[in-house]
């Protein structure tokens, strides 16, 4: 479960989430969409401990995810591809993730498997593709078997085949009752696999619901976004 509070941020003298609300709730895939700028990645980095929040609460199962006993083993999360050193190897980030968990090295090869970089894996991380560094960035999201996954822009630089795997693999989360949250700007394809979904726009929620409810009488999600995003609209 990810409780979202009343969440407000401040980058200097400028507020860039007013006081923001959003739940994502067990055996579900929530979406979490808005145009350039609106604050979603300020959001997770709030969520995952990377920034200061300066009102309300961000929390991960039921926590601040400083004071998860076991962070890795409650939430996994991708932003901003594989975050590893490009000199590196796959595996060699993936055991140095590890080991800073206590999590045991054959757990490395297991999600090096999963997320079908086995042949890659002593390979240096410069030389991989887009692709491969998201899936890499993924591997080590599933290394503690988390309850929790939280994917930022997952599908990015990802070719058909790996779509679709990533659907398959985020609805499967769900499905075994894991809570799944996304952000994406790929709306047709955040459709496919979404079953909640959370609209913000300058820092604020537009609208939140099952994607039937929020894609309301628009047609489809891509329809209600344009609308849902249009200044005229206000929380
Ligand atoms: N470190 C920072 N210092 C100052 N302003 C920041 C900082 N990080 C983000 N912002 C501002 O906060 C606002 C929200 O940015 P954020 O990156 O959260 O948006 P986003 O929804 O993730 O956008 P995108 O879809 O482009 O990734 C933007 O106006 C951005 O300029």
């Amino acid at each position: 479960m990810i409780t979202i509070d009343a969440l407000t941020k401040r980058h200097g003298e400028r507020t860039v989430l007013h006081g923001l609300s959003l739940e994502a709730r067990p055996g579900r895939v929530t979406g979490f969409v808005g145009p350039n700028g609106a604050g979603k990645s300020s959001t997770l980095r709030c969520l995952l401990g990377l920034d200061r929040i300066d009102a309300g609460t961000a929390l991960v199962g039921g926590r601040p995810y400083r004071e998860l006993r076991h962070p890795l083993h409650t939430v996994g999360a991708m932003l901003d591809g594989a975050g590893a050193h490009p000199s590196c190897t796959g595996r060699a980030h993936l055991r140095w993730v590890a080991a800073g968990s206590g999590i045991p090295r054959r757990r490395v090869d297991e999600v090096l498997e999963l997320v079908d970089l086995a042949d890659a894996a002593r390979r240096p991380v410069r030389t991989y593709s887009l692709g491969m560094g998201q899936r890499l960035g993924l591997a080590a999201a599933l290394l503690g078997d988390p309850e929790i996954l939280i994917l930022d822009e997952p599908v990015n630089g990802l070719d058909p085949a790996g779509i679709r795997w990533m659907r398959d693999l985020v609805r499967k989360h769900a499905c075994a009752g894991g809570t799944v949250l996304v952000s994406s700007h790929m709306l047709s394809e955040l459709a496919e696999v979404a079953d909640d979904v959370v609209v913000i726009a300058q820092g604020r929620v537009r609208a939140t619901g099952t994607l039937t409810e929020v894609a309301g009488d628009h047609g489809d999600l891509e329809e209600a976004f344009f609308a849902l995003i249009s200044p005229e609209v206000q929380s």
